[in-house]
């Protein structure tokens, strides 16, 4: 049997499940949600992108809430068991307690004291579950995917992530959601705030940490490695831990000169089993029931890949005469923040409206443009790695790698944003001669004998395509000039004007003059003019 009911699933659940029109468990949740839910097992699973292991974690959990409650052993803090918890830490430790009070001016500010512990202000809500995530995006959306589970129930799930306001965040926290949904960094500094919500984080019944390979690279998280501290500490020998990823099994070379740099640490390239054993006891599990279901090919096999090889010239012109030529709903991965930036300006010359996403974005732009991009049918992101990991966009028909991932791991999650539940999508990876060892390598390491197959590409078509381009790439430029210069002499004659001086053309920043500045607007312009036929007749 392989429906929801053979499960054991509570009923608020279920009909959630039925709502969502999921008829049955996807494999990765059929074989971790039974020995999750009636073994109290820890789980450590591994399985394609787009397989549904945020529900093979979420419904044991919620699950867990609604039984507990049901079997009216731990509603709230009141209770006997976390009662006993507190009473248990309030012999060992005694942590700073946050007041919030107002000022004169009735705006809130936090004052850190330290108080007695029988003094501790708690939320009267118990914490039951922390789920920790890479990115901000993804503790959104999984938050939002668990309330739709969790609609017949009345458990509350919170996202805590930088880039909002951390006060807003923290009355959220007041109110005392079951699960919190979060990034390293903005609950770590919440934490550190002592956060009442989050005082007794050790004693939390479930811990999940998402796309887990990525999470535990020292260099990026060093607060998760703190809170793995304290979690771990004094814990609750009842805690239920999750880990899931795409990727758990899969294990690359260091690069040289990273092995250089890192001599004394990285002694060997870790077998998967190593990597596996590592992950336990970093994280603290108990002989974890091991589901893997990652396939030889590590890439979802509805996702039709290919690549091409162009020069490192030609690659906006390929880049350009694939969108044209596929329309649909396209991702295309950039290295680095940069090149997301020259290719949007490009992009829209060329009239294809793309939507960039990079950390340097202010978050609320971030999320608008995710939101925009999730409600075009031709929508175009551009996107660096931020947006590799988990991100669930329903009708992605295309990723194109821009640039050639640095790992394989990235190539997987990467494409796994087409493709995902049953639909079919494809993934095009753009290679210029520089960096075909770095993508023979990424093939390697996913054991594929053969390369991938090639773009077909009309040559005599692709010329036309090349010029629009090239025009583009030229406007680019002289806007950016345009802007720069703009930009600092509005600088210059602001504070003249300050100062009350007149300023002759001889006396302005040394760069373009005025006229110099209306050649160049013209020279764009006629630029302008010349693309805009070219581009009706590009098809
Ligand atoms: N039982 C189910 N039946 C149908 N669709 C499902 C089911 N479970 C989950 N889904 C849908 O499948 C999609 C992928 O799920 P999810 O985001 O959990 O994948 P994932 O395995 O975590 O992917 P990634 O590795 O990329 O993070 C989502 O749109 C989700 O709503």
């Amino acid at each position: 049997m392989d429906s929801w009911e053979s499960l054991n699933i509570q009923p608020e659940i279920l009909n959630a499940l039925k709502l969502k029109n999921f008829t049955k468990p996807t494999k990765i949740q059929l074989e971790s949600i039974p020995p999750a839910i009636h073994d109290q097992r820890d789980i450590l699973g591994a399985a394609e992108t787009g397989s549904g292991k945020t529900l093979a974690f979420a419904i044991p959990i919620l699950n867990g809430i609604l039984k507990a409650r049901l079997a009216d052993k731990v509603s709230d803090y009141s209770d006997s068991d976390l009662n006993s918890n507190l009473n248990s830490d309030s012999e060992n430790e005694s942590e700073p307690e946050v007041l919030e009070e107002l000022d004169e001016n009735g705006l809130g500010c936090v004052a850190v004291v330290n108080l007695p512990s029988d003094n501790i202000v708690s939320t009267n809500k118990k914490l039951w579950a922390v789920i920790l995530v890479p990115t901000r995006e993804l503790a959104m959306q999984v938050k939002n995917h668990i309330d739709d589970v969790a609609k017949f129930s009345d458990i509350t799930i919170a996202a805590i992530v930088g880039g909002m306001s951390s006060e807003k965040q923290e009355r959220i926290l007041k109110k005392g959601p079951e699960i919190v949904v979060a990034t390293p960094g903005r609950l770590w500094e919440l934490v550190q705030r002592n956060e009442p919500h989050l005082m007794h984080l050790n004693k939390v019944k479930y811990f999940v940490i998402d796309e887990a390979d990525r999470m535990v690279e020292t260099a990026h998280f060093p607060e998760l490695h703190l809170m793995l501290e304290k979690i771990n500490l004094k814990r609750n020998n009842k805690r239920q831990n999750f880990v899931f990823s795409a990727t758990l099994t899969m294990v690359h070379k260091a690069p040289y000169r990273v092995n250089i740099k890192h001599k004394k640490k990285i002694k060997k390239n870790l077998s998967p089993e190593d990597k596996l054993k590592s992950l336990i006891q970093l994280i603290g599990m108990k002989n974890p029931h091991v589901v893997n279901l990652t396939t030889a090919n590590c890439v979802t096999s509805s996702v039709k890949e290919m690549q091409v090889m162009c020069s490192v010239m030609e690659k906006d012109g390929y880049l350009y005469y694939f969108l044209k030529q596929n329309p649909g709903r396209s991702l295309v991965f950039c290295n680095s923040i940069s090149c997301v930036k020259r290719l949007a300006s490009v992009l829209s010359i060329l009239k294809l409206n793309p939507l960039p996403i990079h950390s340097n974005m202010i978050q609320k732009q971030r999320l608008k443009n995710l939101d925009k991009f999730r409600a075009n049918d031709h929508g175009l992101l551009l996107a660096t790695d931020v947006a590799a990991r988990g991100l669930d966009i329903v009708g992605v028909n295309h990723v194109i790698h821009y640039d050639v991932p640095r790992t394989a791991e990235i190539y997987v999650h990467r494409s796994g944003r087409t493709a995902r539940a049953s639909n079919v999508g494809l993934s095009l990876l753009i290679c210029t001669p520089n960096k075909k060892n770095i993508y023979l390598n990424v093939l390697r390491t996913m054991k594929r004998e053969k390369e991938l197959p090639k773009l077909e590409v009309e040559m005599s078509n692709i010329r036309k395509f090349l010029v629009g381009v090239k025009l583009a790439q030229e406007i680019s430029m002289m806007e950016d000039k345009v802007k720069k210069e703009s930009a600092s002499t509005s600088w210059f004659n602001k504070a003249a004007e300050e100062m009350e001086i007149l300023l002759d053309e001889d006396e302005m920043p040394k760069g373009m003059g005025t006229s110099d500045l209306q050649k160049h607007k013209k020279q764009i312009n006629s630029k302008r003019k010349q693309l805009e036929r070219l581009l009706s007749i590009v098809k």
